[in-house]
């Protein structure tokens, strides 16, 4: 491990104890050096001052040659404890005394530099009247000086044991106050790199290096903090602003269901995994009814609520595992996988037709839609996707075409029926300029008089190609492509032109009664136009009966109360046809200023045997006459029924008895027989 891996305690620790322990090397080692260095000069010294006090006492027996009291002189020494040996010589050089006895010492030995540490030697001539009688050599150990030296460094060495001791622990503390510090502010960033979390701080109440770093270091979390926050704040605008973008990519406004690409997507897995795990998986095409009418009538807002309530009406009625989409205006698809046979996907469709039959509740107002629903199956009729959608759509079509509020599968003549009705629309736009539309005239016969009193206007197409079209054909393709106005238009005024013209020509008043479409009625001007219309032709006002569907009036919106005052004002009939079979309230006929009711044909074809139709008849007659309404029977065919009407208070009779629609020519026939059945009856 290498120091710069340590941390910074111990590596402070260590530089401080290395660093000690080399000074107080050196200073022992300089203190051992000087005291040997004082201790043998001192050594010198003394032994100088000895060896010249014993010269002086040996110089009388070396004169007097008396070797024993310079012996005894010398047996003086043994109390030194540096002294090894002392040689006297006399004065010819020979050994006089010892001590030691008998020892030597090698005058001509050299003295190196290790002899000088271990030994002294000290020579000093004997003297006697200034005459060198002999000469002195001590021989002195510097051993007890070593061991007075070690001892005084055994004691150093354990005083600086415990300083050294002493130091570790005034450093550790040094280093507690040092360190404990950054490795707080360590903790701290390890920890905010854990957490990211960057409005943590490290308090510090310090005003040295270490506090400048800690509150640096609050001050750059601060800023990162409030970086990170912008940073944040911008994250989310982007990923809302993300969210939006798919949002709005893949998901409806209004409904908050997915819109066709999803659908598009999903379809794309649906027929995968059908195809891979063998199982069917349907597309349903589901069409809302008579929704432009609520739309032109009740406005958007109504519309965007009534979408809301039928999408959230479809989820209910579906599985969390099928996904429901907004396809178009008012158009929703689904799709359905994992299902086994077809019978699951018509159960699927009966449930929406019975969700969407019932009436939604809008603004206050009861609101009646239906939904036309094409089903196509994956694999059965196509793994294609593009395909199998359009297949959906023309099943659709054929519903709506059956009559609406209905559900159809998918089969291949479904597309010769089709392009039936493509053709059907494309000449449908050229018939008025081609002059291929007409009018017959069916007669209303009063059941009292007996005398035909007016006539129903109703509109033919004849086209050179596709021959003689009923409009119950093309009535309805016109209201969906728009033009019922240009028609509804032509209409009313090619009959009230009629009608002018018997008058005039016969001098009578005939009622001419016109059919009036609901997308006509919604129109803003409506009421101008149909009095200009028909001041144009000349033709009175009250000569004028307007038939209205009861659908028409299921808004209750005050437009068309407005409406039809100004028409019932302007003086003009309005009449409820087919009634008793569209709307279930009632309430409208009390609201509206409604003249006159017209009773179903499907009621009065069952008279009089069937009960049910005698009752809703008596019902209906009893009802108009409540309320002061004149009352016309349609689809007469019979006397019995003439006879059970004419029993029964009914006002006039419209049939098939009395005559068929016919041309305006035969029509007029019929004013001039006075209702001679005969001669008109039958020409259609
Ligand atoms: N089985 C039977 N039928 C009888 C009898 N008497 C009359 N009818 C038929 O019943 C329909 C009566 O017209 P609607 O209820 O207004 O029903 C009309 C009306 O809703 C619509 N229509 C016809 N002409 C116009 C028009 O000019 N404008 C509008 N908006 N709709 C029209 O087309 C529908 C069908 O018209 P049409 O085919 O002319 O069919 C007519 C007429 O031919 C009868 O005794 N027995």
């Amino acid at each position: 491990m290498l120091l710069r891996d340590f941390k910074i305690g111990k590596k402070l620790l260590l530089i401080n104890l290395i660093s000690a322990s080399f000074t107080m090397t050196l200073l022992i080692l300089s203190i051992a050096i000087i005291a040997l260095i004082t201790n043998r000069n001192n050594l010198i010294q003394d032994l100088k001052i000895q060896s010249r006090i014993l010269g002086e006492s040996l110089s009388a027996s070396i004169a007097f040659n008396d070797a024993q009291s310079a012996q005894h002189l010398l047996e003086a020494l043994r109390w030194s404890p540096y002294i090894q040996k002392v040689v006297v010589l006399n004065r010819e050089g020979q050994t006089f005394s010892s001590y030691p006895l008998q020892v030597k010492i090698d005058l001509n030995q050299k003295l190196t530099f290790w002899n000088s540490l271990s030994n002294v030697v000290i020579q000093q001539p004997i003297g006697v009247s200034n005459q060198q009688v002999g000469q002195i050599y001590i021989v002195a150990s510097l051993h007890h000086i070593y061991i007075q030296l070690g001892k005084f460094l055994l004691l150093i060495f354990f005083g600086m044991i415990l300083a050294g001791a002493l130091g570790v622990y005034m450093i550790r503390r040094l280093q507690i106050n040092l360190t404990k510090p950054i490795i707080g502010l360590t903790d701290s960033m390890r920890q905010v790199s854990n957490t990211d979390d960057y409005s943590l701080r490290f308090n510090l109440d310090s005003k040295d290096e270490l506090g400048e770093l800690a509150s640096g270091f609050n001050t750059m979390l601060g800023k990162i903090e409030s970086h990170q926050a912008k940073l944040d704040s911008e994250l989310l605008r982007r990923k809302h602003a993300e969210d939006r973008l798919q949002q709005l990519a893949f998901y409806d406004e209004v409904t908050k269901l997915p819109n066709r690409h999803y659908f598009k997507e999903r379809m794309e897995g649906a027929v995968a995994s059908s195809i891979r795990y063998k199982k069917l998986c349907c597309i349903m095409v589901i069409d809302l009814d008579d929704f432009k009418i609520v739309n032109d009538t009740l406005g958007h807002n109504v519309s965007d609520d009534l979408l809301l309530a039928v999408a959230k009406r479809l989820s209910n009625v579906i599985r969390t595992s099928d996904v429901l989409c907004r396809i178009g205006g008012d158009e929703f698809a689904l799709v359905l996988e994992n299902i086994l046979i077809a019978e699951e996907a018509i159960q699927v469709a009966k449930k929406i037709i019975n969700t969407l039959s019932q009436p939604f509740v809008l603004e206050g107002r009861e609101v009646f839609i239906g939904a036309s629903i094409g089903v196509s199956l994956c694999p059965t009729d196509t793994a294609d996707i593009p395909i199998l959608l359009r297949n959906a759509d023309t099943a659709m079509y054929s519903a709506k075409n059956q009559g609406k509020n209905s559900y159809q599968m998918y089969q291949p003549e479904m597309e010769s029926k089709n392009i039936l009705r493509f053709s059907l629309e494309s000449a449908l736009r050229r018939a008025l300029e081609n002059n291929e539309l007409l009018l017959h005239y069916q007669p209303q016969v009063d059941l009292i008089s007996n005398q035909t009193t007016g006539f129903e206007a109703l509109v033919r197409w004849n086209n050179a190609e596709l021959g003689l079209i009923s409009p119950t054909d093309f009535i309805p393709i016109a209201e969906e492509i728009g033009l019922i106005i240009p028609i509804g238009e032509f209409v009313l005024y090619t009959a009230c032109l009629q009608a002018q013209q018997w008058r005039e020509r016969h001098a009578v008043d005939i009622n001419i009664s016109v059919n009036l479409s609901g997308r006509q009625l919604i129109q803003a001007n409506i009421v101008e136009r149909i009095l200009a219309i028909v001041e144009s032709t000349g033709l009175p006002f009250n000569l004028l009966t307007i038939e209205l569907t009861e659908s028409i009036l299921m808004d209750h919106s005050k437009e068309t109360l407005d409406k039809l005052e100004k028409l019932s004002q302007s003086g003009f009939t309005i009449s409820i046809d087919d009634f008793g079979t569209g709307y279930s309230s009632m309430s409208y006929l009390k609201r509206y200023p409604i003249d006159t009711l017209k009773i179903d044909r499907s009621f009065v074809s069952g008279l009089p045997e069937d009960a049910n139709d005698v009752a809703i008849t008596q019902a209906i007659i009893a009802l108009a006459k409540n309320l002061d309404m004149k009352l016309v029977a349609e689809g007469v065919e019979t006397e019995e029924q003439l006879e059970f009407l004419r029993v029964h208070k009914c006002d006039t009779a419209q049939g098939y008895l009395h005559s068929r629609p016919v041309v305006a020519e035969q029509a007029e026939q019929f004013i001039l027989n006075k209702n001679d059945r005969n001669v008109v009856m039958n020409n259609e």
